[in-house]
């Protein structure tokens, strides 16, 4: 192992190199612009999604431990790093709670406009890993009815009710929590299809925080402007980010610039989780409390049956705010995409756990 390690980390990273000592040292730049040239000499390459990590970037450098300060997993060739020998870590669950916090903030809103409430609703989860099962557990907690649809966990659990895909239209709101994937029995590479989107109507809500290619976007924008009720679309996830499409934002009820997951606790918390796996791969010492404090939720909300849980989130979280940050931009795409999601305003978690 090297005397010092040289980290070279996504700009976006917070905590760094505030966590390490003097045998570490922190280089940050552009996630966008890191290429194959400036790795001649780091041992760690920290990212965030942004970063394409695939033999095009790493083959020839001296990287041996590749961190993405992430959830999602589709912008890293796995099989590249298996191969390569090349240390790997990332962040399941770090930023949970943000997305869950997230989804329920768009419910509110869609619920509000339609005065509404939470009782009575039926919610389709699509995808029920770490993010959907925590959305499960809030919105059971908040006495909503949630159908769930997993393949691959039904696949595992045969004896547990789990719902197709198909049978989700008959949810009033569908929220996807899938992986990107484009090889295996169940693929979600635009698992959102015409055949799906045609079930549906301006009766209910469609919501993707999982990743832009889940929904053919052309397609997308073909249906809202062909169909005469189409479904209320609210999208945090886009194809081709940061050049997304916006004619496709017009269309929507809500439309963000992928910050469903940007809870500064779920940032600091992936930190957290990066630094220790570098510190546990380079033998090299981590100050876990330097990041700590940052993690702490202070005073979160327990949801009590009484209170009306509509204004009480949006209380918490007004999203139409980061839907119209969106708008305002979006004349300057793509740079504006990132300026928003770089200088995204401090947002905290504030649901208590369940
Ligand atoms: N918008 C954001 O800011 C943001 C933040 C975090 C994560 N994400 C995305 O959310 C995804 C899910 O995160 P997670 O932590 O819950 O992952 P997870 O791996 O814990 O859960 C994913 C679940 O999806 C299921 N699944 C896989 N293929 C499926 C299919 N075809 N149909 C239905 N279910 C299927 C899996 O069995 C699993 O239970 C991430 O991969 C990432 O792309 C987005
Ligand atoms: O997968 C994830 O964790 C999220 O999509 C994450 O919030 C993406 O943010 P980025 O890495 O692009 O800053």
């Amino acid at each position: 192992m090297p005397a010092s390690v040289r980290i070279l980390a996504d700009e976006n990273i917070p905590g760094l190199p505030h966590a390490f000592g003097e045998d570490v040292t922190v280089q940050k730049m552009p996630g966008r612009d890191i290429q194959r040239s400036d790795l001649s000499a780091v041992d760690a390459l920290l990212l965030r999604s942004v970063t394409r990590v695939n033999e095009d970037l790493l083959k020839g450098t001296s990287v041996k431990f590749v961190g993405t300060a992430t959830i999602g997993l589709d912008h890293i060739d796995l099989d590249y790093l298996n191969a390569s020998n090349i240390g790997f870590a990332y962040a399941p669950g770090s930023n949970a709670q943000s997305v869950v916090e997230y989804v329920l903030a768009a419910i509110a809103f869609w619920l509000q406009r339609t005065n509404r409430t939470f009782k009575g609703l039926k919610v389709g989860i699509v995808g029920v890993g770490r993010i959907g099962g925590l959305l499960q557990k809030y919105l059971q907690q908040m006495g909503v009815h949630c159908l769930l649809c997993d393949p691959p966990r039904q696949a595992q659990e045969p004896n547990e009710t789990y719902y197709s895909l198909q049978s989700m239209s008959e949810a009033d709101v569908i929220s996807f929590h899938v992986p990107l994937t484009q090889r295996g029995p169940w693929p979600t590479r635009h698992l959102i299809d015409v055949a799906f989107l045609n079930a549906l109507s301006a009766d209910q809500l469609l919501i993707n925080t999982a990743r832009g290619d889940i929904l053919d976007n052309q397609m997308a924008l073909y249906y809202v402007q062909n169909t005469a009720s189409p479904v209320n679309l609210v999208l945090d996830v886009w194809q081709n980010e940061p050049m997304i499409n916006a004619q496709l934002v017009q269309h929507c009820l809500l439309a963000t610039p992928h910050i469903a997951g940007y809870a500064i606790e779920g940032k600091w918390r992936a930190t957290a989780m990066l630094c220790q796996a570098l510190s546990d791969y380079f033998q090299v010492p981590f100050k876990r409390t330097a990041l700590d404090r940052n993690i702490r939720v202070n005073d979160p909300w327990q949801p009590q049956s009484n209170e009306n849980k509509v204004s009480k989130l949006l209380s918490y979280y007004d999203i139409s705010q980061d839907d119209q940050a969106l708008r305002n931009e979006i004349k300057n795409l793509p740079q504006s995409f990132d300026k928003l999601r770089k200088n995204y305003p401090t947002r905290h978690e504030f649901l208590a756990s369940v």
